[in-house]
């Protein structure tokens, strides 16, 4: 934890919609003249795309579990030492993980080099002079046998639509984004679901906000949904963790005031209409943002 050089977390599942959660905070960022570290999650897997799928068929031949989701195939040591010299010190490395063609055509502009889908971009330092850093991604609260990510943030927000809706939003935007056939994504699901029950969903207790978005819709098999339900298809259950409402000071009168319809559905909870979501993110997490550069300011 550092005032000096706070570190904001986004953690979610691979479709929960952490990509979309982090441009509502780029707009805080910019509304506020706030300059932060981008860090993207899946940078911190550890083998690119090829040896990635050797990895897979060995722990399968073994009789292994193993994904994307858990320890073995992720760089949990380096999150850990990054968020840890970011609060320290402001500094750390960055890199990218290329997912398609486009973003590896936009890194090797910028890097002149010539990396592929699948294909890590080199370390590189963050720069210097940021605000805070803001890491987006699927493990940004993990917690286990040697490594302590959770702790070390900020201000941790978990994303969490409900498992079906998650399901609906990663087959369409990883066929439609990725080119993964319906069939491929949906062994993916599979394959991952012991790591997601062991190192996904333990996130979500160590949060100090989770924004969870629950259908309005029938979704009950969303291997057949033909759509992702619109934000007008659904609510956001909004969760402050014990303590979170007390150190951020939430006041649920000012938001249920301010957000139409909205409603409380348990002393730690508060409900909106999905449209209402980004509105909502926005009223919550700009005062948080803005106390911590304050913060950070008053340090000198
Ligand atoms: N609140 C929302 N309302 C409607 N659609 C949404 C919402 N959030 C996400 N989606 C849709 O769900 C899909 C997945 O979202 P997104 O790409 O943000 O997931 P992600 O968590 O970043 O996944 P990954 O970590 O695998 O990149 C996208 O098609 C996105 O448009
Ligand atoms: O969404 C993911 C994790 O968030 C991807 O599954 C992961 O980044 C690997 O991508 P690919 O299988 O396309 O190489």
């Amino acid at each position: 934890m550092s005032k000096r050089h706070p570190v904001v977390a986004v953690t979610g599942s691979s479709g929960a919609g952490t990509s979309t959660v982090k441009r509502a905070f780029e707009h805080i960022f910019a509304r506020e003249g706030i300059t932060p570290a981008v860090v993207e999650g899946d940078s911190y897997h550890r083998y690119e795309r090829m040896p990635m799928k050797q990895a897979m068929a060995d722990a399968l031949a073994r009789g292994e579990n193993f994904s994307h989701f858990g320890p073995e195939a992720n760089l949990f040591d380096k999150l850990e030492e990054l968020f840890r010299s970011y609060g320290e010190t402001g500094a750390g490395q960055k890199r990218y993980y290329l997912h398609s063609a486009e973003e590896a055509a936009e890194h090797n502009a910028r890097l002149g080099v010539d990396l592929g889908p699948g294909q890590f971009t080199p370390w590189e330092d963050i720069p210097a002079g940021t605000d805070l850093l803001f890491y987006e991604g699927l493990h940004g609260g993990v917690k286990g046998d040697g490594y302590d990510v959770a702790s070390l943030a900020d201000l941790l927000v978990g994303v969490v639509p409900i498992t079906n809706l998650e399901w609906i939003q990663k087959i369409h935007r990883d066929n439609a984004e990725r080119g993964y056939s319906a069939e491929a994504i949906v062994d993916t699901i599979l394959r991952r679901m012991p790591d997601y029950i062991n190192h996904i969903c333990p996130q979500f207790g160590e949060t100090d906000i989770n924004f969870q978005r629950v259908p309005t819709v029938d979704t009950s098999n969303p291997f057949i949904c033909r759509n992702i339900p619109t934000p007008d298809e659904s609510f956001v259950i909004i969760h402050f963790r014990k303590g979170a409402r007390e150190k951020w000071g939430i006041d649920f009168n000012y938001l249920l005031n301010m957000i139409h319809d909205s409603f409380m559905s348990s002393p730690t909870s508060i409900v909106v209409n999905g449209g209402k979501m980004g509105f909502a993110m926005e009223l919550i997490l700009t005062p948080i943002i803005h106390r911590m550069i304050e913060e950070k300011k008053n340090l000198g």
